[in-house]
């Protein structure tokens, strides 16, 4: 009930279909005792008494009854409904937004697979036992206290007698339930566990194929495939044997009915009436115990699903907005940042980043090189504020960017990422990424500049043409072409290239860079880059090694100066060198 308690908010509004859901539920059981009564007194006061004219009011009686319930249950139903659909479209709305604004930190460690569960099946299941399940169980309660009432007050002894069973009912109900319940949770985790065999295939088709894999991957599927089945049947099984010991409980309760109850009949101590009311309501008392497992178990699974749930919506995020926190306002930013003594660490890991310290005014371009996993892109997301930095200060314009709001913040940069996503949606759309004031004509010099533009007319639909899911159908260059149009056109102070031209060639590269020396006057630009010829034009390069700057400096130093940055340039200008020495060698002789 504390999971109630918590999700409460969601549901307060509605506070009122819950309780006319109950109301009419409870109504529409009451409704159910009646017709036990009007059979009691047919026999007894009508049949038996030869009073055939009253027949008929009996009859209009019971099928007015019959109308009357139906229609409670139709509104038990209808509010029901209104209340779980309302709270699980609340509760969507809300996972959706806190998924939104959760930190990257979180992502670190978030399955997809698990996500998608916890947004579709949990949800379902929080909708179903709010909606009907509370209902029900509350119902449940009522009908076991309102028959057995009913029975007492027609004749208590037989009511004990036959009521017997009742606690066996109650216990088989409950083991079952025991029982089902691990059951119905292993498949859950094994249908979550296929669920995820099959994304990560869809989204690894292309390393399944070209590793030749298939087998290997079919194999891992029917395995989980497999464990998924045995757990069905394992349920199923419980499931068939529940059925008949109930059965067969419950038609010991009959059998004694009907046999201390026929006597009792014979001896004049009960009415036949009496006694074939009373075969009608000893199912309002054994029908809830067949349920009772059911109920328990409903409502079981929807508190795991909705702490589940609300693991989400009480996620901690350790990147927001603080109390004071300024917005920036765009024709005001310089884009002068600075690092002063950073230091970051993932978690308790190693520090990723350590004493990062350095100056760029406005309009500069800082170059970054390094080995892989020397920090480059933690420096990066560190300025968008994906993570907190541990020592030190980030400033923009003087400011500790701790105080901007992280929303303006990151709309004064853009990012090309060395990984390249688009939506499934048109090429004019993905470039102009949740912008809605945008004119084509912009969209397409972005475009143009981003050497975007003439593949891109060369398409069937133009910027028409609909990409498919991240992009699939279009080359790695020409995915990240679109990227960095999409950056363009977001016109930014700080542009952020993270690898952002890897994939394309030496020449678009170079055309491309012309673009961005065109665009990019006046704004500050960090350029992450393995080719010396993406950074040589940079103000300053950092040349980082374990986390820590190791070198820095122009272009035109760095290489005079025996070291890491020297040693990258001679590899990859080995050609050049070897040519120029050559000439140089040829003129001397
Ligand atoms: N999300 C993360 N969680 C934990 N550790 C991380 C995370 N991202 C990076 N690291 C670690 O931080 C260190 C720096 O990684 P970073 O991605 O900044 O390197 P990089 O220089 O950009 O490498 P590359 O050129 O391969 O992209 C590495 O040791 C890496 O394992």
């Amino acid at each position: 009930m504390e999971v109630l308690r918590q999700l409460r908010g969601f549901y307060q509004a509605k506070l009122n279909f819950l309780v006319l859901s109950i109301v009419c539920l409870a109504a529409a059981t009451g409704l159910g005792l009646v017709y036990p009564m009007l059979l009691r007194r047919l026999i007894d006061d009508v049949i038996r008494q030869g009073k055939y004219g009253e027949v008929l009011w009996i009859a209009i009686t019971a099928v007015s009854v019959v109308a009357v319930k139906a229609l409670l249950q139709f509104l038990h139903g209808f509010f029901g409904g209104r209340l779980g659909n309302y709270l699980a479209y609340r509760l969507r709305n809300a996972c959706y937004e806190k998924l939104q604004f959760l930190s990257f930190r979180y992502y670190d460690t978030a399955k997809t697979g698990d996500l998608m569960s916890r947004l579709t099946g949990d949800l379902e299941a929080i909708r179903n036992f709010v909606g009907f399940g509370f209902a029900q169980l509350l119902n449940l309660v009522l009908m076991v206290t309102f028959g057995g009432l009913v029975m007492f007050s027609i004749h208590w002894q037989l009511t004990l007698i036959t009521l017997i069973t009742i606690p066996f009912l109650a216990a088989v109900a409950l083991k079952f339930e025991a029982r089902i319940h691990p059951a119905f949770q292993e498949m859950r985790k094994a249908l979550s566990s296929l669920t995820t065999a099959v994304q990560e295939n869809v989204t690894g088709v292309r390393t399944v194929k070209s590793f030749a894999r298939e087998p290997y991957e079919v194999e891992k599927f029917s395995h989980r495939n497999e464990q998924y089945k045995d757990n069905q049947i394992f349920a199923a099984t419980l499931w068939s044997k529940f059925f008949p010991v109930m059965e067969l409980l419950a038609s010991i309760s009959v059998a004694v009915l009907l046999s201390v109850g026929g006597t009792l009949v014979i001896r004049g101590q009960l009415t036949l009436g009496e006694l074939v009311a009373f075969f009608s309501l000893i199912w309002f008392i054994i029908g809830p115990m067949w349920g009772l497992g059911f109920h328990i178990n409903n409502y079981t699974q929807s508190k795991a699903s909705g702490e589940r749930v609300l693991e989400i919506l009480n996620q901690p995020i350790d990147v927001q907005d603080s109390e004071h926190a300024v917005e920036l306002v765009h024709d005001e930013v310089q884009g002068d940042v600075q690092f002063d003594h950073v230091t970051f660490s993932y978690g308790n890991k190693m520090p990723a980043v350590v004493d990062i310290d350095f100056k760029a005014p406005p309009g500069t371009v800082i170059g970054f090189l390094g080995g892989t996993g020397s920090g480059k892109s933690t420096i990066i997301q560190l300025l968008m504020r994906a993570y907190n930095v541990n020592h030190g200060y980030i400033r923009l314009d003087g400011r500790d960017i701790r105080e901007i709001s992280v929303h303006s913040l990151r709309s004064q940069i853009a990012t090309v990422f060395q990984e390249t996503f688009l939506f499934s949606s048109s090429i004019r759309n993905n470039i102009a990424y949740g912008m809605t004031n945008v004119s084509m004509e912009e969209i397409v010099r972005a475009a143009q500049l981003a050497k975007a533009h003439d593949f891109i007319m060369e398409l069937p639909d133009g910027y028409d043409t609909v990409v498919g899911e991240r992009g699939m159908g279009l080359s790695g260059g020409q995915k990240q072409r679109i990227a960095i149009a999409r950056a363009l056109l977001k016109n930014p102070k700080i542009l952020i290239l993270d690898d952002a031209t890897s994939a394309v060639d030496m020449e678009t590269e170079q055309e491309i860079q012309s673009g961005f020396q065109e665009v990019m006057r006046g704004r500050t630009t960090f350029i992450i880059a393995h080719r010396i010829s993406s950074l040589r034009h940079a103000d300053e390069i950092l040349v980082l090694n374990e986390g820590r700057v190791v070198q820095r400096g122009k272009h035109e130093d760095l290489i005079e100066v025996p070291g890491p940055y020297q040693d990258v340039y001679r590899i990859q200008y080995a050609d050049h060198l070897a040519r120029s020495a050559h000439r140089e060698g040829g003129a001397e002789a």
